[in-house]
């Protein structure tokens, strides 16, 4: 049905889901004519990520269906054309489709050469320069918007029959540019080297575009490919040979019409992976990715070399400690001092152990000696997150950074971007928060600190495991050549209190958990019970609190798929504490309606602002014609946000235990039901009550905590960081042994 845009109704950004209004001047079903508009050709459309500029003239493939709201067209594919009308090419121009032109000037550009203005992209560009505005330099990058929006409508023609969205084609044509329709056609799964595109979308395309084979080499290979980075999103560095054939068969063989693919196949593609694509390696019996591969043996050779080759000098430092210790009216215990003296013994040290056992107390100790030995020491202190890192230096009162600050890496893993390539300079490096750290990371760290630079690596090793795969903190510790000092003694004020207590029973998978005034548990049946129990202590909390939302936080399990999940509690907790207020500005992105005052949380690395710091939104105002937010993240760090782009960020009223990590509150309110199913782990309970200072509050199932606390899946991640670690240590030892 060729159609226009008339307005966008309903969109989430989170899966692209819009409802949006079309007129039409083809003939619509009776039932359809007879509804609100319908006799002026107007109609509802529902699917994804529609094309919604006003005016912008489509074709949409689908059919009709009942509901709720009446008779509505459910798009299964669609195409933007190329609009004749000097109201369509307007719309065409202004459209997110050609970057470099918005709607003023467009407006400009077809008043003055109306129907004639494609006509004058294409042959005569220069006359553009009359128009006011147009620079040599915008012209230039207009043209550039232009064609490439042909090959992106070339590309819809293609591929929005498979559900591939707009975005994602946009972003096809960004990875491939204008050869991206060519490429399509004749190596179709390179597809996959493209983030979201799964061998799953690729598969239908390359079938239709080649009439692939379903034993064809370059198949297998995608389907290896998708399964390796599967698997690295559970948590695993590599797989062993019987999972790669077991779970390739699986996904090749998914549609029995595709024919069966023989084992054979696989194993004969997967060699040609490793002997000649170099896309897989084999190694110890374990199949990694090539960079997973170069991320465990790069961090482990690294390692050892810090360790080995650190020659830095070891500090008798019991005499320095003392006066600190005097000086700050403290007395360290045994251990505590035990991890300083070693922090000046050796080039890498570990520190570690639970919440309150004087970790923190530890750093700034080790600070004070190093500033007591160099009078120009080089201190840096970082951690994996924004909030760890400023927690740290609150705590420490010395600056930190996140680790991705550091060492100058931008954006998100699989996409991240070196900034420089020198090394840090430091003469010590403490880095905390450690159990957050993930291969990749670690391998990058490593590699930017110079042989001579003291390592202390601080954490807790009972926390939940980095969300990116590896086992980093765990397997350093237990390789058994890094001295590894363990912090026992709870310091904590509450100390006493059942939150230790219970945190320590979790750890060894003890199920007798003592409930009390600090440690409460209340039961709910379900989760739309939790729910409500929920917002009554968070009313509560904040009443305590002056209405301050600083008092409590409340933490989830998960993000989706229950009403306990942060984002079904977001909107009804920032109604508790910032509710609507008619005549207020209000902005919407994807599903979430922001309001002034609301707190918020970033969800991937920038410049300035780190993925998990928590901010208030300032305000919210237009400005060319367009929405916008400005949320403050502290430190006179200041973002903004426009209407209509993607946003990574989410109300920050309750988080997942994941982004809770590094973090500390007063009081946490956690929700634990046994609908959280494969989140019941006993790492992931004991990381969220850890994160309470002077109350849990527990609202679910005891059922749910036992299934919680007898899960201890978190060894099953396949990795051999702390093997090879071991195995480099003892070659360079026998190599030393052999040159002396
Ligand atoms: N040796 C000590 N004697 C008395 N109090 C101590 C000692 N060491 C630390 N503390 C105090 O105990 C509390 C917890 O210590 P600290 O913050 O160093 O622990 P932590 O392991 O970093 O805890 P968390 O991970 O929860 O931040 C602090 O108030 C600290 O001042």
């Amino acid at each position: 049905m060729k159609c226009k845009a008339v307005r966008c109704i309903y969109y989430n950004a989170g899966n692209g889901y819009t409802v949006a209004s079309y007129v039409t001047e083809e003939t619509l079903p009776k039932e359809v004519s007879s509804q609100k508009n319908g006799r002026y050709g107007m109609f509802m459309a529902i699917g994804n990520e529609l094309p919604t500029e006003d005016g912008l003239e489509v074709e949409l493939n689908g059919t009709w269906k009942d509901g709720k709201f009446g008779m509505q067209y459910k798009v299964s594919s669609f195409q933007i054309v190329l609009p004749t009308s000097t109201e369509g090419i307007k719309a065409y121009l202004a459209s997110d489709l050609i970057k470099g032109i918005g709607p003023v000037l467009a407006e400009r550009i077809v008043d003055r050469y109306q129907e004639n203005t494609f006509e004058v992209l294409e042959k005569n560009p220069e006359k553009l320069l009359e128009i006011k505005g147009i620079t040599r330099k915008k012209l230039s990058e207009i043209l550039e918007g232009y064609r490439g929006s042909e090959t992106l409508r070339q590309l819809m023609v293609t591929l929005s029959p498979f559900g591939v969205t707009p975005r994602k084609v946009a972003q096809i044509q960004e990875h491939f540019g204008n050869a991206a329709p060519l490429i399509i056609q004749n190596t179709p799964f390179r597809l996959c080297e493209i983030p979201g595109f799964g061998f799953l979308t690729v598969d239908p395309i390359a079938v239709k575009a080649k009439n692939f084979k379903p034993d064809e080499p370059m198949r297998i290979k995608a389907a290896i490919l998708h399964i390796m980075s599967e698997a690295e999103g559970e948590g695993h560095l590599y797989l062993t040979c019987e999972e790669i054939l077991k779970r390739t068969a699986l996904l090749l063989n998914h549609k029995k019409e595709t024919g069966l693919v023989p084992e054979r196949a696989i194993r004969d593609a997967g060699n040609e992976m490793i002997r000649k694509d170099g896309t897989l390696v084999c190694s110890d019996g374990g199949f990694y990715l090539k960079n997973s591969f170069r991320a465990e043996l790069g961090a482990a050779a690294s390692l050892v070399k810090l360790i080995l080759r650190g020659g830095t000098q070891s500090y008798q430092v019991d005499s320095i400690i003392s006066s600190i210790q005097k000086k700050e009216k403290i007395l360290l215990n045994v251990r505590q001092k035990e991890g300083i003296l070693r922090a000046f013994q050796y080039p890498v040290t570990i520190i570690t152990g639970g919440p309150g056992r004087g970790k923190t107390t530890d750093i700034s100790f080790i600070i004070e000696v190093e500033k007591i030995l160099h009078k120009n020491a080089e201190i840096l202190l970082c951690a994996p997150t924004g909030r760890a890192r400023r927690r740290m230096s609150d705590c420490t009162a010395y600056p930190a950074l996140t680790i991705h600050k550091a060492i100058g890496l931008k954006g998100e893993a699989g996409e991240e971007e070196w900034d420089e390539e020198s090394m840090l300079e430091a003469s010590l490096i403490i880095v905390d928060e450690c159990s957050m750290i993930d291969m990749p990371l670690m391998d990058k760290f490593l590699s930017r600190v110079p042989i001579g630079t003291r390592l202390v690596f601080l954490g807790d090793k009972d926390q939940l495991e980095s969300v990116g795969p590896g086992n980093v903190f765990k397997e350093m510790i237990e390789s058994g050549v890094i001295p590894v000092t363990i912090l026992t003694e709870s310091f904590r004020q509450e100390g006493k209190s059942t939150i230790i207590q219970n945190a320590d029973k979790i750890n060894e998978r003890k199920t007798n958990l003592v409930f009390d005034d600090t440690f409460q548990f209340y039961p709910a049946k379900d989760d739309e019970e939790a729910a409500e129990i929920i917002q009554k202590l968070y009313r509560e909390e904040l009443q305590k609190n002056e209405n301050r939302v600083e008092g409590v936080q409340v933490l989830s399990p998960l993000r989706k798929d229950t009403k306990v999940g942060a984002d079904a509690l977001n909107p009804v907790l920032r109604d508790i504490v910032n509710p609507k207020r008619y005549g207020y500005p209000e902005i919407k992105n994807g599903s979430t309606t922001y309001r002034e005052r609301d707190l918020v949380m970033q969800l991937k690395n920038e410049e300035d602002v780190a993925n998990g710091d928590v901010g208030e939104v300032l305000n919210i105002y237009k400005a060319d014609g367009k929405s916008r937010m400005r949320v403050d993240f502290g430190d006179g760090k200041i973002m903004e946000y426009t209407e209509g782009d993607i946003w990574p960020l989410n109300l920050a009223y309750c988080i997942t235990v994941h982004k809770a990590q590094g973090s500390e509150y007063p009081v946490v309110i956690l929700p634990m039901l046994t609908c959280f199913y494969r989140m019941l782990r006993k790492n992931l309970f004991y990381t969220a009550v850890t994160r309470a200072r002077r109350g849990v509050k527990i609202v679910g199932s005891k059922k749910a905590m036992v299934i919680a606390i007898k899960n201890d899946t978190v060894s099953k991640r396949n990795t051999m960081f702390g093997y090879r670690i071991k195995k480099i240590y003892k070659a360079y030892l026998e190599q030393e042994k052999k040159s002396a």
